[in-house]
């Protein structure tokens, strides 16, 4: 399989962790670890993006652990798409960073034996710059368009006859003398990512034909995608040492396959052999990642909620103001993880800790028994 990359990494302002200071919590604040931030954040860092993650990415859907339903709804798209001898249907993959999205694109396209182009939405700023990708695919081809909610207006829709008819659209001219020329483009299929899907508009939306959601990992399938990247990394693990690393990694592949190659760095340098859970849960705490893969943020959070509302219900922008945090930030990074293990609800009044939070922090919840 070829990969032909054209991606480059355009954060969004808003969605980085943006922070102002802050009274009540000034204190604490300066306590903040520095290096734990990037540890746990489910966005690829700079680096990352190319080297490290491209060596420990499966390369065929067998090796593509967990996501059971996304799974078999490609490997039947797969083979009928196959047996028609037609490209695959365009396919949208939404959900948290960190959980798969475009190394299913590639994996997709190794499957059906074509080039998986990659791009990402905010580098298709003027209309040439998406005309040029799309008559560039080959009969087949996987055009991968990471962040696919910021798109453009022209590249939107120019993007509306490629996806439905293999055509471009292109106007010459201006005025009265304007002109529009229709291109034909050879069958290709669209894969297009996003963490937001809501963001995306519905005549976009609507032309996909395969919508899927990519879910937060349980903790044997972490515990596996740790065993198989140590052994790429040859790195000895023990079982147990693969499952502590996988319970701090907040359901989430990227981050699990970070804090091993951290963990791998102390055992090295520390010459301590084979990682077990010891040296795993030591390793991870020397890096201020507790044991529910919580880091100072998350618990900032949390703790504000049940100091300062008595666990709430509490408004996101209260809480925005209370933390120092963007309300978006919030909501976009760090709630879901919260939701996903139970630790925070979000009711029509706001929102709430729930007594496992509680518990975690060391705090006894009211409803709790002396
Ligand atoms: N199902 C999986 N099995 C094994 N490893 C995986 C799996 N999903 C993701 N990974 C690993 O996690 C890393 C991140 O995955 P990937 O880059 O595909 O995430 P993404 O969803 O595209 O993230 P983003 O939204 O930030 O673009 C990859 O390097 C890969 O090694
Ligand atoms: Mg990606």
């Amino acid at each position: 399989m070829a990969i032909e990359s054209s991606y480059q990494s355009f954060p969004d302002p808003k969605k980085r962790r943006m922070r102002t200071s802050r009274k009540t919590y000034e204190a604490k604040k300066s306590r903040e670890p520095e290096m734990e931030e990037s540890l746990l954040q489910a966005e690829a860092s700079f680096e990352e993006t190319d080297k490290q993650e491209e060596k420990l990415r499966p390369h065929r859907l067998a090796d593509y652990v967990g996501q059971k339903d996304l799974k078999s709804v490609l490997e039947i798209a797969i083979e009928a798409a196959k047996a028609r001898k037609e490209p695959l249907d365009h396919l949208l993959l939404y959900g948290p960073p960190g959980l798969g999205k475009t190394t299913m694109s590639l994996i997709l396209a190794s499957e059906m034996g074509v080039t998986c182009k990659i791009s990402a939405a905010p580098a298709l700023e003027r209309p040439r710059d998406i005309v040029g990708l799309l008559v560039s695919l080959q009969p087949g081809d996987i055009l991968f368009l990471d962040e696919i909610h910021r798109l453009s207006r022209v590249a939107e829709e120019l993007l509306y006859p490629a996806m439905e008819d293999f055509r471009l659209d292109i106007t010459v001219g201006k005025g009265k003398t304007a002109k529009t020329r229709s291109i034909p483009l050879k069958p290709f299929t669209l894969v297009g990512a996003t963490t937001r899907v809501g963001a995306l508009t519905s005549p976009l939306r609507d032309r996909f034909g395969l919508l899927q959601r990519l879910r937060f990992y349980e903790l044997d399938e972490l515990s596996l995608i740790v065993e198989r990247a140590a052994k790429v990394l040859s790195t000895e693990i023990t079982a147990e040492g693969a499952t502590e690393i996988a319970r701090r990694s907040r359901g989430t592949p990227r981050i699990a396959n970070r804090l091993l190659r951290r963990v791998r760095d102390y055992t090295q340098v520390k010459k301590l052999g084979t990682i077990s859970s010891e040296i795993a849960a030591e390793a991870l705490e020397l890096y201020n990642v507790d044991p529910c893969g919580l880091d100072w943020t998350d618990r900032l959070i949390l703790s504000a909620m049940i100091e300062n509302f008595s666990g709430g219900p509490v408004g996101l922008e209260t809480l925005a103001a209370a933390t120092g945090e963007d309300a978006q930030t919030i909501e976009e990074v760090y709630e879901p993880y919260l939701l996903q293990i139970g630790f925070l609800q979000r009711t029509s009044r706001g929102r709430i800790a729930l007594p496992g939070a509680w518990k975690h922090l060391g705090y006894t919840h009211p409803d709790e028994p002396y």
